[in-house]
């Protein structure tokens, strides 16, 4: 069976986006994942993300998020930018969508090549300088670091995504920060799933947002992101530890097409 793939990348995390509205494509085969988004062997991608059908009446479509190692994973907030710009690629909105994704309903908006999604609410109560960690989707631990250039980031990120801190939940993505000015942070992730870096991370820019807000590294709620894929914007609104109306910014960029056998 041939099966048309579209290639889409949001600030260089890149994914493999499949139509699966005739839900044809083997969901289940970890193997045929893996190597599809081998760098090597296959297409090359950090993920692979399926567009399904929303099964109701008020969403455009259903997210399902698989990261390179051919599992299905938690929420993409890369993805879930470059979603729907393949969305509108399909024809299936305009500018604006509701989708449903693992960690729930999205709500998201286009403007030019940009693409501001909305993010779940996040309690960073528990959030300290001893307990650098919040989920945003997906889970990330944070590591603020003087020269971010410097870190062996596959090396020193695994050593954490592995610790027995985080074994019983499935382990963390890595995130090291560097304070840039006043609301500007140079970022570098390392993702779990892909067990390596990527040249940005949409939860993990998402979750240094948030922790550099609650701990008091920056007064503002519009924060600017520098990873190694380019910028991305991270606003929100915060009442007493408590994040909401959080919206994830930036480019979503379609590549090229093409299909695979299967
Ligand atoms: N690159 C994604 C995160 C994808 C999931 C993550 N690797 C995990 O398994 O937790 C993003 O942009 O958020």
């Amino acid at each position: 069976m041939n099966v048309e793939f579209y290639k889409f990348h949001g600030t260089g995390n890149d994914f493999i986006m499949v139509d699966n509205r005739d839900t044809i494509f083997p969901k289940n085969d970890t193997n045929l994942i893996n190597r599809l988004c081998h760098r090597r062997f296959g297409i090359g991608a950090d993920g692979l993300i399926l567009l399904e059908n929303a099964g109701d009446e008020e969403n455009d479509f259903k997210m399902v998020y698989f990261n390179s190692d051919g599992n299905q994973s938690s929420m993409c907030g890369n993805g879930g930018r470059c979603i729907v710009a393949f969305a509108k690629y399909l024809g299936i909105i305009a500018n604006s969508a509701g989708f449903t994704a693992i960690d729930g309903k999205h709500s998201a908006v286009i403007n030019g090549q940009e693409v501001s999604l909305k993010m779940q609410d996040v309690d960073a109560s528990d959030l300290n300088e001893a307990a650098l960690f919040l989920d945003t989707g997906s889970p990330h631990h944070i590591e603020f670091t003087d020269e971010v250039g410097d870190i062996d980031i596959k090396r020193q990120g695994a050593k954490i995504r592995y610790s027995s801190k985080y074994e019983e939940n499935g382990g963390t993505n890595v995130n090291y920060v560097q304070q840039d000015g006043d609301h500007n942070f140079l970022v570098r992730t390392y993702e779990r799933g892909v067990e390596d870096e990527t040249y940005s991370c949409g939860t993990g820019v998402t979750a240094v947002a948030l922790a550099v807000h609650a701990l008091g590294r920056t007064n503002s709620r519009d924060i600017t992101l520098k990873t190694r894929g380019g910028n991305l914007q991270v606003s929100f609104d915060e009442k007493e530890e408590q994040y909401f109306n959080i919206w994830l910014t930036g480019p979503a960029e379609y590549v090229f097409k093409g299909e695979f056998e299967c």
